[in-house]
């Protein structure tokens, strides 16, 4: 399966397209919602979320709540542009327009400015930043939550958890990595719904309150923060995946759809960097063989080897680097008179790991779908399921 987005952060609406779903699958727009009401909660998360209500249109490819193995089309408002109707219908208008537009000049470090207007060749910043904005995250969590419902239809669960923020982290998992089974935690942004379905409440973003307080603390600075996270999957088969390409190994694969989203600086599988240090006795996972099937002692591998699952648990750790629109400002170049000058601050997330750590868990899940169907795909889920008689 593959999927488009299409979309600026202020325009008037966001698009995706799901190509390569199998016919048959339930899927939902309250399903979908559940994935983008995750992605917009969390402590440090800035005002823009306060107000956006995203929630995904299936506009193709479902009747009667199942696929039909057609394209999924999605659609999803921009609260933002229908808000503020005498700003961004100008702002973003896809004709020419009268008014002259004030240009934004001054571009952010560790944003996507500078490197967009120099590509580009624009004298404005405002183009880039629309589509290079994390707003873009909001359509593809909702492509990236059809293929968790594929996943999740075969028993293969996908959680996540927040493990630092700036200087303050659960020691906890440090001591756990060298166990077979990973602490699979309560996750980030966890949600809760009474009985009847009608109010669903984020209970629990995944942070602890000295993490909190250090998000108050830079806030109160002017500065930011970003972090590190762990993503845990269970449920996968052996086998999926293949180290006879190099483009088709698992861990580059996944460890590409975790930086393509905005502002990760790193991932690791398993103990990642930590094996740099260790010596092979303490890094190889032995192998058992009980109750007719094998197992390993230790999971340091992170449920991969050869760019293939090994039935275990698959770790991912990510980092996010703090977000580069700061109150406090930094030194930067006019991009027109090339004057040294201070940043301007416009709204922002102060940290927004909670809300990323729910980007990637998601954005995962279409790698691993893919070599999922790979293995047992079929054009129905009926199908797979014949070739996949594992599930549940
Ligand atoms: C969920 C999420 C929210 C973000 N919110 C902001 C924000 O409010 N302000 C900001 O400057 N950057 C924010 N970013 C980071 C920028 O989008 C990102 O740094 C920028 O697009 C440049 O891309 P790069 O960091 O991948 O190089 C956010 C990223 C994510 C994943
Ligand atoms: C809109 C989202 O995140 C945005 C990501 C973002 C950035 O620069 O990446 C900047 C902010 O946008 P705005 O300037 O409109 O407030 C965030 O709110 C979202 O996640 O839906």
């Amino acid at each position: 399966m593959r999927y488009l987005t299409a979309g600026e952060s202020h325009g008037p609406e966001l698009t995706g397209i799901i190509d390569g779903l199998p016919a048959g699958l339930p899927l939902s727009e309250d399903a979908i919602s559940r994935q983008l009401f995750r992605r917009q909660q969390g402590y440090g998360r800035g005002g823009r979320m306060a107000f956006e209500q995203d929630k995904a249109q299936i506009v193709s490819g479902v009747r009667f709540g199942k696929t039909m193995g057609h394209p999924v089309a999605l659609k999803m408002i921009n609260r933002a542009y229908h808000k503020d109707k005498d700003n961004w219908p100008v702002v973003m208008s896809s004709v020419p327009v009268k008014d002259q537009i004030e240009k934004i000049t001054l571009p952010r470090p560790g944003h996507a400015d500078l490197v967009g207007v120099q590509k580009f060749r624009f004298d404005d910043i405002r183009p880039v930043i629309e589509r290079s904005s994390a707003r873009e995250t909001a359509m593809r969590v909702a492509c990236c939550a059809a293929a968790r419902e594929l996943l999740g239809f075969f028993g293969i669960q996908i959680g996540g958890h927040i493990i630092q923020i700036g200087e303050s982290g659960y020691a906890s998992w440090e001591a756990v990595r060298d166990t077979a089974d990973p602490v699979i935690s309560e996750g980030g942004n966890a949600l809760s719904e009474t009985a009847d379905k009608s109010e669903v409440r984020c209970i629990d973003s995944g942070i602890s309150e000295q993490m909190v307080a250090e998000i108050k603390k830079r806030r109160k600075d002017g500065s930011s923060l970003g972090g590190i996270y762990e993503i845990v999957v269970t449920g996968l088969p052996a086998g999926i995946g293949t180290y006879t390409q190099w483009d088709r190994k698992l861990e580059g694969l996944l460890s590409q759809a975790v930086m393509s989203t905005q502002a990760m600086k790193g991932v690791e599988v398993g103990i990642g960097f930590e094996a740099g240090k260790r010596h092979g006795r303490n890094v190889h996972d032995e192998i058992t063989w009980e109750d007719d099937q094998y197992g390993r002692r230790t999971n340091r591998a992170g449920g991969l080897e050869g760019g293939i699952t090994t039935g275990q648990p698959l770790i991912i750790r990510g980092v996010m680097k703090p977000i580069p629109t700061m109150l406090k400002p930094l030194q930067t170049v006019d991009i027109v008179s090339k004057e040294s000058r201070e940043t301007r601050y416009e709204r922002s997330d102060v940290c927004a790991l909670p809300r990323a750590l729910v980007v990637v868990e998601n954005v995962i899940a279409p790698v691993l779908a893919n070599a999922f169907l790979e293995k047992y795909g079929g054009d129905s889920v009926g199908e797979i399921s014949e070739r996949y008689p594992a599930r549940n």
